[in-house]
């Protein structure tokens, strides 16, 4: 079965139907106004109405509010929810979506430990930890700390780019891989071509 892909920070429609057309199988919205990949609830719903089926739309939250995270995905049954955060599992499941926990790796880390505390996600996304920055830091981790047996899908982020993501998917076999920064010509702004590579590079992996 060949990596699936998802691309995230989709600002705008142009860029989310570029996405697909070029084979992504995810795309990620972010809700983290601090992020210059923000989008408003409004646009991102607007765009998730639009787009061809089996295509599967998240919505990424950073320890948002019970209001913001509703008034999202109350508007579409297609979303799915990735927790950038310190969510609990409690905080993560209440919702009753599917949804993907994203852990911020460095070295030391019991990463087996960390995934047994969501039982009941649906993937657990790996991502690069950085002190004082939730994620979208176009930064990679040490890959060799994932154990290769761990119980649910995994979704490789970090700092992912055209030229590496070939690499990461044959020495990780993740589920997934997760990309924002590295295929965007400006901050919150796709570049289609870097898109098409990179989808290309993870489904040669
Ligand atoms: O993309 C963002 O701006 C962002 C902001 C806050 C939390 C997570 C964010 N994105 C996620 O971060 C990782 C890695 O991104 P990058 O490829 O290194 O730029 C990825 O999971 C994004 O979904």
């Amino acid at each position: 079965m060949s990596c699936r892909v998802k691309i995230c920070g989709i600002t705008n429609l142009a860029d989310a139907l570029s996405a697909c057309e070029a084979g992504a199988d995810a795309l990620g919205f972010v809700f983290y106004e601090k992020s210059p990949r923000y989008v408003s609830p409004d646009v991102a719903n607007d765009i998730v109405a639009q787009l061809p089926p089996f295509v599967v739309p998240v919505a990424l939250f950073v320890d948002a509010g019970k209001s913001l995270i509703e008034s999202v995905i109350g508007s579409s049954a297609r979303w799915m929810i990735q927790f950038h955060g310190h969510e609990t599992e409690a905080e993560c499941v209440s919702y009753q979506r599917h949804y993907m926990k994203a852990l911020r790796v460095k070295e030391g880390d019991d990463i087996a430990l960390n995934v047994s505390q969501y039982p009941s996600a649906s993937a657990i996304l790996l991502d690069a930890y950085k002190k004082g920055i939730p994620g979208g830091t176009g930064e990679t981790f040490n890959w060799s700390l994932i154990p290769s047996d761990l119980p649910k899908p995994i979704v490789l982020a970090g700092g992912l780019t055209p030229d590496n993501v070939t690499q990461a998917v044959t020495q990780v076999s993740p589920y997934a891989v997760d990309v924002s920064g590295g295929v965007e010509q400006s901050k919150g702004i796709k570049n289609n071509l870097k898109v098409t590579e990179f989808i290309t590079g993870a489904k040669r992996g």
